[in-house]
């Protein structure tokens, strides 16, 4: 055999396999070629249309982006956003399909930035079995029977203590006073840290340019709010693990040491996760960091949403005083201070509400999902591996889904709006007059829906409850909530405050 001979069949085998890939590469092409993607366009090289997509608008609206968008191409359309091709959808159907099949066609899919500050332990980045496992712990220390027993009792007290330190005819920021209660509430409730203590108002400072981080670009160079965060982030991991090593170091000494000091510790999900779960510390840490966030930004921007939507409709605090001065006389005349269960179901007018707020205000906008593989819907290919967006705010503001859907209507919410939480079609949708209440979705859907949403009501209704009977307020300067594209009021949402004795 000649030199050249031996040469080509050694190299056949490679020239071969280099065929089959570029055939198999032009066949995707010609498969990819053949998709009904949705119609769209892909904006700039590699910035996509994130810019444009991620401007700040108001928080009742869907902004100037998506409403040209959904005029131009329909409810569902392609961009490229955060680096990825994407399928963004403001349609109802699509949305609930997306969230009904995560972990099938569709999964949970954050920009990897979230990972990095929230951690790869974070409920929010994992998927899979880790998630489920995460998940179990986290809905059962916000089960039904935690709320009923030592949840409802915490956020009265948590309210109590905010509402208290309001002064008369001074100015504060309502968006500040809400976060005080739930990041009060969910300290305790996780590490039993109390209000007021050193401790506690340094991991608060912590937390605070935390935060700053997590909702700014994710650029890690010096003096950015993200490198800032960053720092802080280790900063409060130490403080959480000198907490774990505390409470180990006391169980190992005798199982606590009883006393009413132990017995809370055992009660909070620290105290819990290092009694009943095999995770490790890097794990119970990021699961701590992450309820903390997931509970605290939330709630606190919902009930700064609730005192905005309330003070421009006085018909509604009206009703609202009315529905809990009965509960409040109900109460006085059986001799009892602390709300209980009974009285929290009572609260019927304040659900409509609450359920109004999270239509209006949408806290959580969208959701970030991934494709698993090719889906087909509405005659639109979804590509395997694509980034989809199902848009929670399109839907709760479409005026097809919901009449007028920019006015604040609490009473839509009457008889008539029966949500279902878990995003599945109600039994009898016929009887609904608000064809939008099946696709009310504030707390998302699926295996993912919100952990924390049954708590989050009741936050809600009870800082209602205490706010409704003990204050007027007005807004002290004009200010109104953006989409960031997470909801802030950029002035705080200065309010002044009366106070009044109803009983
Ligand atoms: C008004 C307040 C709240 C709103 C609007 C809200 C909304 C949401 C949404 C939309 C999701 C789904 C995220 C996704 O599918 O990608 C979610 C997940 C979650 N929320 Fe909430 N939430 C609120 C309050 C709370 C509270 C008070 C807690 C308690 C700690 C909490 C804990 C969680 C957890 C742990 C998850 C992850 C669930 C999972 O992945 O299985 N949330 N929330």
């Amino acid at each position: 055999m000649s030199d050249s001979e031996l040469i080509t069949l050694c190299l056949l085998p490679s020239i071969l396999a280099l065929l089959l890939v570029s055939i198999l590469i032009q066949r995707k092409h010609q498969t990819r070629f053949k998709l009904n993607l949705p119609p769209g366009h892909a904006g700039w090289p590699f910035l996509g249309e994130t810019i444009a997509y991620l401007k700040p608008y108001s928080a009742t609206s869907i902004g100037a982006f998506m409403e040209q968008h959904i005029s131009r191409f329909g409810k569902i359309y392609r961009s490229n956003l955060f680096g990825e091709p994407t399928i963004v959808s403001a349609d109802a159907e699509l949305n609930r399909f997306i969230l009904q099949n995560e972990g099938r066609l569709f999964e949970c899919s954050y920009p990897r930035s979230i990972g990095g500050i929230l951690g790869k332990w974070s409920m929010l980045v994992l998927v899979g079995d880790m998630h489920r496992d995460m998940r179990i712990i986290s809905l059962n220390f916000l089960s039904h029977a935690r709320l009923r027993t030592v949840l409802l009792r915490e956020v009265e007290q948590s309210t109590l203590l905010v509402l208290s330190s309001w002064k008369e005819s001074c100015t504060f920021s309502a968006q500040d006073e809400s976060k005080k209660f739930t990041f009060n509430l969910m300290a305790k409730h996780i590490m039993s840290l109390d209000p007021g203590e050193a401790e506690t108002e340094q991991l608060k400072k912590e937390y605070v340019t935390f935060m700053k981080g997590v909702v700014s670009p994710p650029l890690n160079f010096p003096g950015t709010a993200y490198r800032k965060a960053l720092r802080s982030r280790s900063t409060i991991l130490k403080f959480i693990e000198r907490k774990m090593e505390g409470r180990v170091r006391r169980m190992k000494e005798g199982g606590g040491g009883g006393g009413e000091e132990s017995s809370r510790e055992d009660d909070d999900l620290l105290g819990w996760v290092l009694k009943h779960s095999n995770l490790s510390t890097e794990q119970i840490l990021d699961l701590i960091l992450s309820l903390l966030f997931a509970g605290h930004e939330t709630s606190s921007v919902a009930i700064a949403l609730a005192i905005f939507f309330l003070q421009a409709c006085p018909r509604a605090i009206d009703q609202l005083r009315e529905e809990h001065l009965e509960i409040a006389r109900g109460k006085k005349k059986a001799g009892e201070t602390e709300l209980n269960w009974e009285d929290y179901k009572k609260m019927e007018f304040t659900q409509c509400v609450i359920s109004e707020t999270l239509r209006l205000g949408n806290v959580v906008r969208f959701l970030h999902r991934k494709a698993l593989r090719d889906v087909r819907y509405k005659g639109y290919d979804i590509p395997c591996g694509w980034k989809v967006l199902p848009v929670i705010a399109a839907v709760h503001l479409d005026p097809l889904l919901f009449d007028h859907p920019h006015h604040f209507n609490p009473w839509r919410w009457q008889n008539k709006c029966t949500s279902n939480p878990r995003g599945q079609s109600s039994q009898d949708s016929s009887s609904s007059t608000c064809p939008g209440a099946n696709y009310f979705m504030p707390f998302g859907g699926g295996p993912r829906l919100c952990a924390g949403s049954e708590l989050a009501k009741l936050e809600m209704a009870v800082f209602i409850h205490h706010l409704v009977l003990n204050f007027s307020w007005e807004l002290a300067e004009p200010d109104e909530a953006f989409a960031f594209p997470f909801v802030d009021f950029p002035r705080g949402l200065p309010i002044r405050v009366q106070r009044h004795t109803l009983l």
